[in-house]
């Protein structure tokens, strides 16, 4: 691997912003100075260009079976977007439904994920339910596979939800082992009973998957999930927040000290439930969950991140083609599969929509899109920011562009862009993985086996005896 030296940038981290010089040397940054010279170094102009580190989406479903079909990016186009985007780390979601074994999805997502990632990646490990065995055995797990994050689902009463029962040992064991416990926070089970009532009252568009998933749904489960957590005395990471009920919950127990983390995403703090009411069936670009919300809530999620009371940005990306899938659900929005596509555009999103419209300042972008994911995720400072040792992991970024999303333009294999129309300001010029180009001036130069599982380490340590693999 050649030296590289990036030049003429300016640096931005969590914390600080200057101009200075940075040396790559096997995979890491080896130095960072006013000036440095080293003529067997290839030279990278970044001037112009802010020099942030890579983006960390901690939020992605790539390659996953769910609502009886599959998602339409799998890690090869996925992580290929996401990397013009600007990502070079993500955390995936490993579906452990059904599994009598918990490491057999692990074996099917290294199945997915190998000779097919273009950036590095890790898993969270999904948690529907747990039984004597599993219950053993996912401890061990965690340790072995460098995992330190388990999901469970509150919704999706037909695939993943889990008990409160399951969710209390989740937290428990999350508690033992100082994994993190990322919780889908809406009451599926009242849901399930709105759609039943929806459908039998004949209402089958997109917009009933929004009204039958009232902001309440979701502020309830938020502080059931924010109490059961700290009863058990775990870390909690709520996912994809979305309205004023839930985000008020997470400041309350946050001033109450409680360990409570809070993720949003780009469309929610962009679009509104109205989307859902386009015409010709449209709408159902975008159903997700939990769903779009009156613009009303838009404020509260911003005023949010601002206070650094919601601290990371995910993509959930999770695609289904429009002209495919998506019309699964054409006279029953029940069946409409759950997500949307946006690896590729969370980081220009909310550069655009937050640092350039002055909503955030520039240290705290950086923060949400990619230190604090690296913090709470146990990949801090390996990666998640610019300092000598770190992997140089590197996004050029162009402030001065004004561009249009698209599907006609962007990387991932589907057939809509819920941002369509929008115009962002900024683009990701260049960006390095390992110091290694995997965006070459707007160019895909990477490779499909580069990409890296990223073990990370348990903030607990099982003791030797509770290490023992059982038979
Ligand atoms: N968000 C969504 O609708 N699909 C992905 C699964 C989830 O995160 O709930
Ligand atoms: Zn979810
Ligand atoms: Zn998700």
């Amino acid at each position: 691997m050649t030296k590289k030296i990036i030049t003429g940038g300016t640096i931005v981290t969590a914390t600080d912003t200057y101009k200075a010089d940075i040396l790559i040397e096997n995979e890491k940054i080896a130095q960072i100075a006013a000036k440095i010279i080293d003529s067997e170094a290839e030279i990278i102009d970044a001037t112009g260009k802010y020099v942030f580190p890579g983006g960390i989406d901690p939020h992605t479903h790539l390659d996953m079976p769910f609502n009886n079909t599959v998602t339409d990016d799998d890690w090869e186009s996925g992580t290929i977007a996401a990397a013009f985007g600007g990502t070079t780390t993500i955390l995936d979601f490993c579906l452990t439904a059904g599994e009598t074994k918990l490491s057999n999805a692990i074996e099917k997502w290294n199945e997915k994920s190998k000779g097919k990632a273009a950036i590095d990646y890790g898993y969270h490990l999904m948690i529907s339910d747990l039984n004597e065995e599993t219950e053993k055995e996912l401890p061990l797990l965690l340790e072995k596979e460098g995992i330190t994050s388990i999901k469970v689902f509150m919704a999706y009463a037909k695939e993943f939800q889990a008990t409160d029962r399951t969710l209390y040992k989740a937290f428990k064991i999350g508690k033992e082992t100082g994994a993190v416990v990322m919780v889908h926070c809406e009451n599926g089970s009242v849901i399930d009973e709105l759609v039943e009532q929806a459908k039998l009252a004949g209402n089958t568009a997109p917009i009933y998957h929004a009204l039958t998933r009232p902001p309440e749904l979701e502020g309830e489960a938020t502080k059931r999930a924010i109490e059961l957590a700290h009863v058990a005395g775990a870390t909690l990471y709520v996912v994809h927040v979305t309205c004023k009920e839930a985000v008020d919950e997470i400041i309350k127990a946050r001033e109450k000290g409680y360990d409570v983390y809070g993720e949003t995403c780009p469309p929610y703090l962009t679009l509104d439930q109205t989307a859902l009411e386009k015409p010709n069936f449209e709408g159902a670009k975008y159903v997700w969950s939990p769903p779009l919300r009156p613009i009303s809530h838009q404020e509260p999620l911003w005023n949010a991140l601002k206070a650094k009371q919601l601290q990371t940005i995910g993509s959930d990306q999770c695609s289904f083609n429009f002209n495919g899938k998506k019309q699964l659900g054409l006279n029953d929005f029940s069946k409409i599969p759950n997500g949307g596509p946006f690896i590729e555009d969370r980081f220009s999103v909310l550069y655009s929509e937050g640092v350039a419209k002055g909503r955030i300042s520039l240290n705290d972008f950086v923060d949400m899109i990619s230190t604090s994911a690296a913090k709470i995720f146990g990949l801090y400072p390996q990666k998640g920011t610019i300092a000598v040792g770190s992997d140089a992991d590197i996004v050029l970024f162009d402030p001065s562009v004004k561009r249009t999303i698209s599907a006609q333009t962007h990387h991932m294999n589907v057939d809509y862009n819920a941002f369509e129309g929008l115009e962002v300001t900024g683009e990701p010029i260049s960006v390095l993985l390992r110091g290694e180009y995997v965006i070459k001036d707007k160019q895909f130069v990477g490779s499909l086996d580069y990409g890296k599982y990223i073990k990370r380490k348990l903030a607990k340590k099982l003791s030797d005896e509770e290490a023992v693999v059982p038979n």
